[in-house]
């Protein structure tokens, strides 16, 4: 038996996802890494390993991260908030050049109380995602100081994605759009981070926004294993029986000793 993997067709991904402004993306490439189109269409990746990445959605109270993902993977709007309690779990599967990808999404309280229970779930992380309300100045601000709690748990993890996602567009004019977003430019500048603005309310972008996370970090993690694989004896190579679950990348979190919840 081979695998089958039930992917929608609204998941699947053959063209590189664009960034949303050239002002602040994480790469400057607009397609995919060659020796990925030629690993991945040769039909040798799939039946490897299995390729999962980690998302870790941080920000302040109430700025939207929890109506960005049941945007995404609920097709949902609910204008009344409801406090993350310590933290939510989505999984989207993807079909990405013919190569099955999955997606966790560990949706984290923004309130304060919350923060030793969510901060738990930091670990293993290979993608960031730092939300603030464009409205709201004081939550860009904040951005900073939520990409240092996620590195802290991540500490030596030399190549996390970072992304900062301005929500609530439809809030504002477009001129005072254009203020926020030299604003919102210069943090994710200064912090390595690929800027994006999107709406939950009206779906602007956030479509593009979660294919761009998929594009992004499944590229990372093939050229990962790519480069695992020249340093593995060529005779493993295709046996195709090893999935390799990452074990150590999906165990569930640890605290840490020195802080937490007394
Ligand atoms: N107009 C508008 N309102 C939004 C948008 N996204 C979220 N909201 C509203 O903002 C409020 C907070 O949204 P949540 O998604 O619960 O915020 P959160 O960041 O998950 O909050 P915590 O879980 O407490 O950290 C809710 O009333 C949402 O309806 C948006 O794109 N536009
Ligand atoms: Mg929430």
């Amino acid at each position: 038996h081979g695998r089958v993997v039930q992917v929608h067709s609204e998941r699947v991904i053959n063209g590189f996802p664009e960034a949303f402004s050239k002002q602040a993306r994480i790469d400057m490439k607009y397609d995919f890494d060659p020796r990925i189109r030629q690993s991945c269409l040769g039909d040798r990746m799939s039946s490897v390993s299995l390729k999962i990445c980690k998302m870790i959605i941080i920000g302040d109270v109430s700025v939207g991260k929890t109506s960005l993902v049941n945007r995404f993977c609920k097709k949902a709007f609910d204008k009344d908030y409801k406090a993350t309690i310590g933290v939510d779990f989505e999984v989207e599967r993807f079909e990405i050049l013919n190569t099955p990808y999955t997606l966790q999404m560990w949706d984290t309280a923004g309130q304060e109380r919350f923060q030793c229970i969510a901060a738990a779930y930091y670990r293993g992380a290979h993608i960031v995602t730092i939300v603030f309300d464009v409205s709201d100045i004081n939550s860009l601000a904040s951005a900073p100081k939520w990409l240092e709690a996620a590195q802290k748990e991540n500490k030596g993890v030399e190549d996390l994605l970072v992304f900062l996602v301005g929500t609530k567009k439809d809030l504002l004019t477009p001129q005072a759009y254009k203020e926020v977003e030299q604003e919102a430019i210069q943090v994710a500048n200064k912090i390595n981070a690929e800027y994006w603005a999107v709406s939950a309310k009206t779906n602007e972008n956030v479509k593009e926004f979660f294919f761009r996370v998929a594009g992004l970090s499944f590229e990372g993690t093939v050229l990962r294993e790519l480069e695992k694989r020249q340093f593995t004896p060529v005779s493993k190579i295709g046996d195709g029986v090893s999935i390799q679950l990452k074990k150590e990348k999906l165990s569930s979190p640890r605290r840490s000793k020195s802080q937490c919840c007394n």
